[in-house]
């Protein structure tokens, strides 16, 4: 782990593309560095390699397996418990400025413009301990998350610890999942979801069925569940479909954004998140992993996840990226706290 690590360092300071990753509930940590600096885009998802996709215009970065040298390496497992950071001071600026976008977005699914959209905000804060640092305590909290540190020039350096998978493949069939609805974790209580939650989760079931359905054969669809990410849980379903006659960039095109980021209907959730949040997403509810290359078994499978609880890091300096679902029966100040809820997954490791 720790010449992975060092690696790291080494790739940061000559500015050439990374990405180091655990899987969920993995203990192999792999790292993936480019051979030189040059910056290399996806064009039709039939390369091979690591790739990193924005929200919606951008580049999609890619980091091919051919031009990489791979490190696997098994994760020193030290327990760590979460520790029991509280909730920062509340901004008040920001908080108004949220509970508007959400007044909004209620009002505007309220006149049947949107079944559902997913609203965000940003923030900067500070960001001591050193990037290897951040990253090793990233890697030890959230077991069962997509954990990943990212490097390219023109996307700068993120991390992340996603819940969420966005589509994997193995020989003729993919899978995926719906995740959406929030609350706090709680040991002592198991999770009663209500009808808020069941139904703006349920919207992402039906949308992500409705499209495989076009594209793919033969779907099963679980029972929605409760699922842990850090210090919050969600309702999840999971989904999986065989491959008809499409190729995967129908695939990923076909449910990237998905409900649970974006909203419905799609395109126009996007527009009016791009006009309205009044900041630019970038990679975050892009997504990101593994395309048509496993780098620990070499086998030419797809395993990708969206860029979620997720933030982007400078010397000192940390951007945080947080949203949650609006539906019609959303209480604005109820969806900024969300907002922190999640932000600690980012700033318990800073
Ligand atoms: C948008 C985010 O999370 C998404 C929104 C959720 C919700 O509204 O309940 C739950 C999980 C994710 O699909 C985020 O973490 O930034």
């Amino acid at each position: 782990m720790a010449d992975i690590l060092s690696k790291l360092s080494e790739q940061l300071k000559s500015q050439k593309p990374f990405a180091v990753y655990a899987k969920p509930g993995s203990t192999t940590l792999i790292g993936v560095f480019q051979d030189d600096d040059s910056e290399n885009t996806v064009k039709d998802f039939s390369e091979a390699g690591f790739v990193f996709a924005p929200f919606q215009n951008g580049k999609i970065v890619h980091i091919p397996y051919k031009n990489s040298q791979v490190h696997v390496n098994d994760l020193e497992v030290k327990t760590v418990g979460i520790s029991h950071l509280g909730l920062p001071p509340v901004n008040e600026n920001a908080k108004a400025d949220f509970e508007a976008l959400v007044i909004k977005s209620v009002a505007e699914i309220k006149k049947d413009n949107f079944q559902k959209l997913v609203t965000s905000r940003t923030e900067f804060v500070e960001a001591r301990k050193s990037i290897t640092e951040i990253f090793s305590t990233l890697l030890q909290l959230y077991p069962n998350a997509f954990r990943y540190c990212f490097y390219s020039p023109s996307t700068g350096l993120w991390m992340g610890a996603t819940p969420e998978q966005l589509l994997q493949t193995e020989g003729d069939t993919l899978k995926t999942v719906a995740l959406a609805g929030t609350q706090v974790y709680d040991a002592e209580k198991e999770a009663v979801w209500g009808e808020k939650e069941k139904q703006e989760q349920q919207f992402v079931t039906d949308y992500i069925v409705s499209i495989l359905k076009n594209v793919t054969r033969n779907s099963n669809i679980s029972a929605p569940y409760t699922f842990r990410a850090g210090n919050i849980v969600h309702l999840k379903t999971d989904i999986s479909a065989s491959f008809g006659n499409t190729t995967l960039q129908n695939i990923i095109m076909a449910l990237h954004p998905t409900p649970a980021v974006c909203g419905l209907p799609k395109y126009e959730a996007r527009d009016f998140i791009v006009h309205n949040e009044g900041y630019n997403r970038e990679y975050y509810s892009g997504f990101l992993g593994e395309l048509n290359h496993d780098f620990k078994t070499g086998h030419p499978t797809t395993d990708l996840f969206v860029n979620l609880r997720s933030m982007k890091l400078w010397e000192g300096r940390a951007q945080l990226f947080i949203g949650c679902g609006i539906t019609k029966d959303s209480d604005p100040e109820k969806e900024f706290f969300e907002t922190v809820n999640k932000s600690m997954t980012m700033r318990r490791v800073l």
